[in-house]
């Protein structure tokens, strides 16, 4: 039984997405520790300098160690930079090759359930945001090395001063914590925004004509549908950033009042005015690598959102179908051939989500070759969930499919659907056409035979428009079933947008010649008037063949 998928982070969350990084850790890491180098070594030249400055004159060593020092930090800081700028198109690379390759090779049900806005909203915003991070280690590893090496150095100016010093940090980091809860929220939410603007976007663009004729839905659509994501988005964003600058300036006042109250006490703390004074050095020193560390907080809250829903899309789609490739097929693989195709006991359920759900089957069917099937029934009776069953696109959660007497395996499905071409009522059209030469020659015949030959040319492999009518678009689709000559042929609907004279031709013609060439054909009609062309007739009605 298949489960539902509820959008729910998986447990092993960070596994997930550690794996994805994996490829780029040693380079991260390399990045990371040279910047820590570069941090530390600035810091170190800052102490060598108050040093000087505090002694009062310039040592013979000075000049050796501001050399070495400079250059260490420089190059450190550098290589650490260019290094991770060079990896940080690789992982955004690699994470949209990697998200990619799953949906392509996921089960089509995986895919149905997840839902399309939600997967273009993971692949437009949670890689780049997830990058955005993971390519600011080292700059992040920079700034935190900087905080930490100005600390030791005051743990050597004084005890005193140190203490102080981490008092101070302790109580941003406490603020920190504080406003960090608050922004966490907000940016989940603005990132259930990201999914519903999708949508959003997808309704506006695919739904054009509708959305021109009915001024109420485009007023409701544009005002609140979308305007409320875009708004909520922004809303939500506001608030997060407005969190933080309170905690920046709050960080900032505190950092002022620490060096205030230094300057106060100093003497009865019992600190050398030497020591406050290269204190404050440090610490203003700091504050710039502090802030940086504190405005990665946001980017971090986001990324980590995004990395939920990167770890969750990887989750539901982490059990690929086995030995489906993305390598093109072999040359000279021998064409399959049909001689029996059986259907035996085969049942499917969609589970309820949302709606009642709907369960097909028990069904038992014998395909004849080089015959002509019609299977009709009314609306929803399970005639396209019975052929996705068919052509392997649904693994079936009862009975077994027998091709040429063998039971098509969850392994061997993906190069039984080579038996297959098809022209699904909600095809997608490729304006590419991937057959050999020889066969590409044929198109202008198909071409001339669909009526299609003034509209549309072949150039470079590639059909010159695809700006059609709806029912010619449909032709085209069929010229790419003619021209992948495949032994079974699933037609949806496929006369459902054509004209009186051309379903006719399609009927009667085109099916009884594609037969005559020893193709099987399964077509799903409701065009009665044409019954008479199928050699037999299967009838569904609730998710069972009636007759
Ligand atoms: N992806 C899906 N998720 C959940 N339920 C689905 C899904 N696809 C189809 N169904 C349900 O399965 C039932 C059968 O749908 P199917 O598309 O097989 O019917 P059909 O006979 O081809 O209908 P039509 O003649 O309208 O094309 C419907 O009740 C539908 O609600």
């Amino acid at each position: 039984m298949k489960e539902a998928d509820t959008g729910a982070p998986p447990s092993n969350m960070m596994a997930e997405v550690l794996r994805l990084l994996k490829p780029f850790w040693p380079v991260v890491a390399t990045a990371t520790l040279l910047g820590i180098v570069g941090g530390l070594t600035a810091t170190g030249l800052l102490g060598r300098i108050n040093q000087t400055l505090q002694r009062g004159e310039l040592t013979p060593g000075f000049w050796l160690d501001f050399a070495g020092l400079l250059s260490v930090s420089v190059a450190g800081t550098s290589v650490a930079g260019i290094l991770n700028s060079l990896v940080g198109q690789k992982i955004i690379a690699s994470l949209r090759k990697d998200i990619s390759s799953r949906i392509l090779r996921a089960p089509l049900d995986a895919i149905e359930r997840y839902r399309s806005h939600r997967l273009l909203a993971t692949l437009n915003n949670d890689i780049d945001t997830v990058s955005a991070f993971t390519f600011n280690f080292s700059t992040y590893a920079i700034a935190l090395a900087m905080a930490l090496g100005g600390l030791v150095y005051l743990l050597w100016l004084s005890r005193t001063l140190f203490v102080f010093s981490v008092a101070f940090l302790a109580t941003g980091m406490l603020l920190t914590a504080f406003s960090r809860h608050g922004w966490m929220k907000d940016y989940e939410g603005v990132r259930d925004a990201q999914d519903d603007l999708q949508k959003q976007y997808r309704a506006i663009i695919e739904g054009a004509k509708e959305l021109r004729i009915n001024q109420d839905r485009r007023a409701r659509v544009f005002g609140i549908q979308l305007g409320g994501a875009v708004d909520a988005i922004a809303r939500l964003k506001s608030h997060a950033m407005g969190r933080y600058w309170l905690m920046s300036g709050a960080s900032t006042a505190l950092l002022f009042i620490f060096i205030g109250i230094m300057l106060t006490a100093r003497r009865q703390l019992g600190i050398d005015s030497a020591d406050v004074s290269a204190a404050v050095i440090v610490l203003l020193f700091i504050k710039g690598p502090m802030e940086q560390l504190a405005g990665a907080l946001p980017v971090m809250g986001q990324a980590f959102v995004s990395m939920k829903k990167l770890a969750a899309l990887s989750a539901a789609f982490s059990n690929p179908e086995p030995d489906i490739s993305l390598a093109p097929q072999e040359v000279g693989e021998p064409v399959l051939s049909m001689n029996s195709l059986a259907l035996e006991q085969v049942g499917y359920t969609f589970l309820p989500d949302g709606g009642t759900g709907f369960s097909l089957g028990p069904v038992s069917l014998d395909i004849r070759a080089g015959e002509i099937l019609f299977i009709v029934g009314k609306n929803g009776s399970g005639k396209t969930t019975l052929i996705k069953l068919l052509l392997g696109l649904y693994a079936p959660d009862r009975g077994r499919i027998l091709y040429n007497g063998q039971p098509v395996t969850a392994a061997g499905r993906d190069a039984y659907r080579r038996l297959f071409t098809t022209v699904f009522a909600d095809y997608y059209l490729f304006d590419e056409i991937l057959v050999d030469p020889v066969r590409a020659r044929e198109s202008q015949r198909y071409l001339e035979r669909l009526d299609l030959a003034r509209k549309v040319r072949i150039q470079n492999g590639r059909f010159s428009t695809t700006d059609l009518s709806t029912g010619q678009r449909k032709r085209l689709a069929l010229l790419q079933a003619y021209l992948e000559d495949r032994p079974v042929i699933v037609f949806d609907e496929w006369a459902a947008d054509q004209d009186p004279v051309f379903r006719q031709v399609f009927y009667t013609e085109l099916l009884p010649d594609l037969k005559r060439r020893g193709k099987t054909l399964i077509v799903i009609s409701h065009d009665d008037r044409y019954f008479s062309a199928a050699d037999r007739i299967i009838y569904m009605a609730d998710g069972r063949i009636a007759k």
